[in-house]
């Protein structure tokens, strides 16, 4: 009886990813490698199962996506956009994608793509779809659509911009080309430029893993919600949520720990 209402935590069995959490790090690791990791309908169904995984799992706490073997990933399968048969079943597919990458973009925990060799097309726009991004040098970013006769249909057209601005996401947008690790650095695109990219990614988690988990959530929250918004409206969301914040005992320890000269110990209380 005393079980009864314990929660349990149902893992579904992935086919093309893997996910494991060790010490707070959520790792979601796209596993289609003779595929350069494209991803398929099947894989943007257990993107959507994993994202629900990630968003009950009280173990993660960031989450990091990556790619096994060559590429992050090298897009949405193009076997499978070779058989769309018209618009209709072409904007269900783009919408799958959108729908995929927006419940990631919603997780209420940080969220990290760990970048290596290529990220291209829905590949990138996965990446785009996390709140921050690691690239190891080497890695190669683009969104090559244009030349394929498409355009980017996964939520790139609208991220990319609000990401590194009009001008500079247009660049990319029309003329299809591969950026390097340094370029999307110095464009905004990539948080951080490390040798490894999965090992620079947990370098970064680990300094966001020091600081209080509804706060984080909180401030994620406070950027994403005030996005759509005027400015007026989006600083009301942020004193409501700086209200939330300030009623935590995370917040009473982290003061009390700043008084006290000593490191603070959150609870996600
Ligand atoms: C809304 C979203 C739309 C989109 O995302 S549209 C797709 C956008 N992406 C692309 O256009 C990139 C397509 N891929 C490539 O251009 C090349 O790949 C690379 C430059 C990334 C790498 O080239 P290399 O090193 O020569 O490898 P390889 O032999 O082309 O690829 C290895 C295997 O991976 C398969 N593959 C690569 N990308 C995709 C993909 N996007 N969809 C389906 N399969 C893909 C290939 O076919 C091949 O497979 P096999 O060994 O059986 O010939």
């Amino acid at each position: 009886m005393e079980h009864e209402h314990e929660f349990v935590l149902e893992i579904p069995e992935f086919q093309h990813l893997a996910y494991e959490v060790e010490e707070g790090i959520a790792l979601v690791t796209l596993k289609r490698p003779e595929a350069l990791n494209a991803l398929s309908r099947e894989v943007l169904e257990e993107l959507a199962q994993v994202a629900e995984v990630i968003a009950q799992d009280p173990e993660a706490r960031v989450a990091i996506f990556r790619g096994e073997g060559r590429a992050f990933a090298a897009g949405a399968d193009l076997k499978e956009i070779a058989a769309l048969k018209d618009p209709f079943t072409a904007r269900e597919y783009a919408l799958l994608g959108q729908q995929v990458f927006a419940e990631i973009a919603a997780l209420p925990i940080p969220t990290i793509a760990a970048i290596h060799g290529y990220a291209l097309g829905g590949g990138l726009e996965l990446a785009l779809a996390c709140d921050l991004r690691v690239a190891a040098k080497g890695a190669k970013l683009g969104l090559p659509e244009v030349g394929l006769g498409l355009i980017p249909g996964f939520g790139g057209t609208q991220r990319l911009p609000r990401l590194i601005g009009r001008g500079r996401a247009l660049d990319l947008i029309f003329t299809g080309r591969h950026v390097d690790a340094e370029e999307a650095l110095m464009l905004g695109l990539v948080n951080r430029v490390g040798e490894d990219a999965l090992e620079e990614a947990k370098k970064l988690a680990q300094k966001i893993l020091k600081n209080a988990p509804i706060a984080l959530a909180l401030a994620k929250e406070s950027v994403v919600r005030g996005e759509g918004l005027d400015l007026a409206e989006a600083l009301e969301i942020e004193a409501d949520l700086f209200g939330y914040a300030a009623a935590t005992e995370d917040m009473k320890e982290g003061v009390r720990a700043f008084l006290e000269k000593r490191p603070p110990v959150f609870k996600g209380e």
